[in-house]
């Protein structure tokens, strides 16, 4: 890892900037390339060190103020890729800090599955980092211009650019979109570790598909940074991403529908639910063929859970407060019923 440098890690004035009063007080900055519960791998630009932290919220791509082999701590993210806790507990959890390019993978088979397309681009808009679409397998049979015309659709001012980790068609183009802090997301089996490895010549240990269904196994058990070919920038390789729920993803999603939001613009009424209302625009390009019904459903669709989980971390919220005013209820009472306080 010693190709690891603070040029290719990223490391700017800006950066600097933020530092320095860290730096004053003899600390030293480093970035997190991997996290392991209590323990995390921090390049130093000299070198690759364990550290300890005890803040729970050290994530993979964070700079860092260390007091020897301790993260003292975290300097402001500039952005993060944030999904809904697997774990059904309703704060987020950060995947990945400081991103600037997240590259949502999607396979070329015969079903493209739109849907993960739209959310994964959501989640990629939100994150504050720009987004750009792999279509990753294009030697795999299935159409490749009927995929690239279906992502086109849905890629909303994003690049879609197709690839073949195994045939290399296609590397060149995407490395040259591919600078700064780059993270491959998708489902497990999609490629995305073939795909690092091609990008970094690092070897990820990809594990062969099961001949038996077909679908990858989940294979990626740790996340890392790690340096891009041609000293462009790195790359974090996280674990499958499975169930991607969208945590306070209101703008992502609006982002990645930019084109409904657009029509829906010209609605006659600015409250318009596209359901029927007279002089509704969507509703007409929909029935002009100009909007596919899919994606206002699924506009809708991911609308409804960000929602849902917003209101979710507001119950927990609310439970939280209602448990303080409690407990202080309880100290208050304890108060005025100790002797030789208030009443007897
Ligand atoms: N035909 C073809 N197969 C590929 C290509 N890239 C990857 N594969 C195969 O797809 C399977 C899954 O690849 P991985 O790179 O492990 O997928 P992943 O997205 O990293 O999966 P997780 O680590 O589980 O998240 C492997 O069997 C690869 O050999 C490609 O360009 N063409
Ligand atoms: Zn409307």
């Amino acid at each position: 890892m010693s190709s690891l440098s603070f040029d290719v890690l990223g490391w700017d004035s800006t950066w600097a900037d933020s530092f320095a009063p860290h730096a004053a007080g003899g600390l030293t900055p480093g970035r997190v390339v991997r996290v392991d519960r209590g323990r995390c791998e921090v390049a130093t630009g000299a070198e690759v060190l364990h550290a300890e932290y005890s803040r729970t919220d050290v994530c993979t791509g964070d700079w860092v103020a260390l007091s020897g082999r301790y993260v003292h701590r975290v300097l402001p993210r500039r952005t993060a890729l944030v999904r809904a806790s697997a774990s059904g507990v309703s704060s987020g959890q950060v995947l990945a800090a400081n991103v600037d390019v997240v590259a949502v993978v999607i396979p070329c088979e015969a079903e493209i599955d739109l849907g993960r397309a739209e959310r994964l681009l959501a989640l990629a808009w939100e994150s504050g980092a720009r987004p750009v679409v792999v279509l990753t397998k294009t030697d795999s049979g299935a159409d490749v211009g009927r995929a690239l015309e279906l992502l086109t659709g849905v890629a909303i001012g994003v690049d879609v650019i197709p690839t073949s980790a195994r045939s290399g068609s296609g590397l060149d183009a995407l490395a040259a979109e591919l600078t700064g802090t780059v993270v491959l997301v998708g489902r497990s089996g999609v490629g995305k570790s073939t795909l690092a490895s091609a990008l970094t010549g690092a070897d990820l240990a990809v594990r062969e598909v099961r001949a038996a269904d077909g679908k990858g196994r989940h294979t990626t058990v740790r996340r890392e940074l790690l340096a891009l070919r041609g000293g462009t920038g790195v790359l974090i390789d996280t674990p499958g991403l499975r169930g991607v729920g969208l945590h306070d993803a209101g703008d992502g999603v609006a982002m990645a529908f930019a084109d409904v939001d657009a029509l829906a613009a010209d609605c006659r009424f600015g409250d318009c639910a596209h359901s029927g209302e007279p002089g509704c625009a969507v509703q007409a390009a929909i029935d002009a063929g100009l909007l596919a019904a899919r994606r206002l459903e699924s506009y809708r669709k991911l609308l409804r859970e960000n929602e849902w989980a917003a209101a979710r971390t507001d119950a927990r919220l609310r439970s939280e407060r209602r448990a303080k005013e409690r407990s202080m209820h309880r100290q208050f009472r304890n108060q005025f019923n100790r002797p030789g306080h208030g009443r007897r």
